[in-house]
């Protein structure tokens, strides 16, 4: 028996306090996951080690082939898993097991909201590992040493899973890790030999290591007769072990895809999709690339995990392996095994290798591809969008040379459906284009009833001429870095002078022309008592039903980029808009009878009001306010 020593007890972090409560009421009618998660774990063990043996072969202390064991006592209600990995030393213990160190975490917990089934799904996204073992269990105690110290190195972590766990030294001869997981009353069934069998099956076969399991048998004299009191055990493995991705895609299901992408992507939900590729020739590799279901709780977190897994010749070489995917791919869970790569390959190597920047180039066109096939599948494709959609719109920016694939997974809202909902293509567009137009028109507002809603679309609206609705907080940043699609130009009908094009016609043309010309006299009027708020004003036929809009001069920075940067604390030099009258609308009349003080308040209610339904803030609202009272009580 060993004996422990230098024996104490800490707290938990508060936020593994704040999981764990949360795990054990929300997971509840999932509880087999625990073991996915715990051989999950130890299967990272194994990878790490062999991976730290590379250039130390004595790390595995001549104990090379790993391996995973779980057993189990139905008596004493016990499972204990066991591994032979990289093992961990007291303070990877107090660190690993004790604490999260993600960022983002205390975040992401504040927004669980004690609804049982809302939580399970965000915990889902959050990833449960190891801690997931107090699902089952009401009592758990890990024994690890880390590959290469001395046997006296070994610690025992304990806990109840409530505030606290107690860590103390203890000689181990094994190195490795080993979880002793003590069921609660109702979890006794799962110290059964078919269910963990059937469990390590359905969530870990494609595991490279293998699980084995101990089966005890009596010894068989030379007739094949079971002999009586002469019980042996053997080890039995129970999965595949084989890597998933070294397999021929034909001889792989469905369900094996999936169940493999839960165990890279630590996720508990299907992926949407993925793409299998064993590539020969000038580059060697194998990659297996996924896209989730749904976004991690970190999607948006600067330093969240993001990339593939890689292997370099199927030995695990590094998680996160960022440098093979642009970041506007982030989302892309998956494997990449390469030959093209040396063994001690580090993440500076990474950086420096030619290689790597090849392998990237052909994987994101992989995912591209991906997405396109996807697309195929419109809810599928909508689920990605709606989960994705706005970190794809970083791609345009990042990655010139796939701008226009990339513009063909974009997805939109338009005029055409008027629903905030972001589901038409640009090839969509294209095709509704009308006789003669050839620019694809656009809007940007911050929100959706904003865009919809824009005088600037009057005209558009009259003639029937489709307008992509853009109301995300990245979309104009998007069209600054999207130029055409197709040969089509993209023209924000906010900017500059409307250009209908061929959507109008000469007679059209030629009475606007002469509109200006009769109108002269009220345009200087009003911009001299506009004065210096306003760069130039002049009479429009973009609206039919507003008196008048505001018009940024064609490469002006637009309001939805310039609240941004100013959000950001960037001081932004203040731009005039242009101010555009509609000839037509009873109130432009009405100031073209004005005189005086009459005049000028009501050519400034109409800037403003053009400014307001710009999504614009006013200078001085009060103002506003009071010349509108006057008005509408004179
Ligand atoms: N069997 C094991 N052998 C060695 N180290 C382990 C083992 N199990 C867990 N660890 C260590 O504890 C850490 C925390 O494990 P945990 O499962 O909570 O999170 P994770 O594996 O990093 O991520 P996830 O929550 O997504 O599974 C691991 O990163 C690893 O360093």
């Amino acid at each position: 028996m060993t004996t422990a020593t230098h024996e104490e007890t800490l707290g938990f972090q508060t936020e593994v306090k704040q999981l764990l409560h949360l795990m054990i009421n929300s997971l509840y009618s999932n509880r087999e996951i625990f073991l996915r998660e715990l051989v999950s774990n130890a299967a990272d063990a194994c990878d790490k080690l062999r991976y730290e043996a590379l250039d130390n072969d004595a790390i595995f202390e001549g104990d090379s082939e790993l391996r995973i064991e779980i057993e189990h006592d139905q008596q004493a209600g016990t499972i204990t898993l066991r591994d032979n990995g990289i093992g961990m030393n007291r303070d990877e213990v107090i660190e690993n097991l004790g604490t999260i160190a993600r960022s983002g975490t205390s975040e992401f917990l504040k927004q669980l909201s004690g609804e049982q089934q809302k939580d399970a799904k965000l915990i889902g996204q959050f990833g449960v590992g190891f801690y997931s073992g107090f699902i089952v269990a009401d009592d758990v105690t890990v024994r690890t040493r880390k590959a290469g110290t001395d046997h006296s190195e070994g610690v025992e972590w304990r806990s109840q899973g409530e505030g606290e766990f107690s860590v103390a030294d203890v000689e181990l001869e094994r190195h490795g890790t080993e979880i002793i997981l003590h069921l609660k009353e109702d979890a006794k069934d799962f110290a059964d030999d078919f269910r963990i069998q059937n469990l390590v099956r359905k969530y870990s076969d494609h595991i490279d290591v293998p699980v084995r399991m101990p089966k005890t048998e009596n010894a068989r004299d030379d007739e094949g007769n079971e002999i009586e009191g002469s019980e042996v055990t053997t080890w039995e493995t129970v999965n595949e072990a084989t890597a998933l991705w070294v397999r021929p895609k034909t001889d792989i299901e469905d369900e094996e895809y999936k169940a493999f992408y839960k165990h890279v992507a630590h996720d508990f939900s299907d992926p949407l999709t993925w793409s299998h590729n064993k590539v020969e020739g000038k580059l060697e590799y194998t990659s297996l690339l996924y896209v989730p279901g749904r976004a991690p709780f970190d999607l948006y977190e600067r330093d969240g995990a993001r990339g593939v897994k890689l292997y370099v010749q199927r030995v695990f070489i590094m998680d996160d392996a960022e440098q093979f995917l642009p970041l506007y791919l982030r989302f892309i869970k998956g494997v990449l095994d390469t030959r093209d790569l040396s063994l001690n390959v580090s993440r500076e190597l990474l950086q420096q290798d030619p290689q790597v920047d090849k392998i990237k180039s052909a994987l994101t066109k992989r995912s591209l591809d991906m997405l396109k096939k996807l697309a195929k599948d419109d809810e599928a494709y909508q689920t990605f969008w709606n989960t994705f959609g706005s970190v794809l719109k970083e791609g345009p920016a990042e990655d010139h040379a796939n701008r226009e694939k990339i513009a063909g997974l974009l997805r939109f809202s338009t005029t055409h459906t008027d629903s905030a909902t972001q589901d038409q293509s640009l090839a969509d567009y294209i095709g509704r284009m009308k006789e003669g137009q050839e620019k694809i028109y656009y809007i940007v507002a911050d929100g959706f009833n904003a865009t919809k809603s824009s005088p600037h679309l009057e005209i558009f609206r009259k003639k029937g001429v489709e307008v992509l609705l853009l109301h995300d907080r990245i979309d104009e940043w998007l069209m600054s870095h999207l130029t055409e699609f197709e040969g089509k130009s993209f023209v924000d009908v906010a900017k500059g002078d409307l250009d209908l094009g061929e959507v109008e016609d000469e007679d059209e043309k030629k009475a606007q022309e002469e509109t200006a010309k009769a109108k002269e006299d009220l345009v200087k009027r009003v911009q001299d008592a506009l004065g210096g708020d306003v760069q130039e004003v002049r009479v429009t036929h973009r609206l039919t039903d507003s008196p008048a809009c505001v018009v940024l001069p064609e490469h002006e920075m637009g309001y939805q980029m310039r609240r941004i940067m100013e959000a950001a604390g960037q001081p932004m030099p203040e731009v005039k808009p242009i101010l555009e009258l509609n000839p037509e609308h009873a109130l432009v009349t009405r100031l073209e009878g004005a005189e005086g003080e009459g005049f000028g308040d009501l050519a400034r209610i109409l800037l403003d009001q053009a400014v307001i339904a710009e999504g614009g803030h006013l200078d001085d609202p009060a103002a506003y306010v009071k010349r509108l009272n006057t008005l509408l009580s004179a």
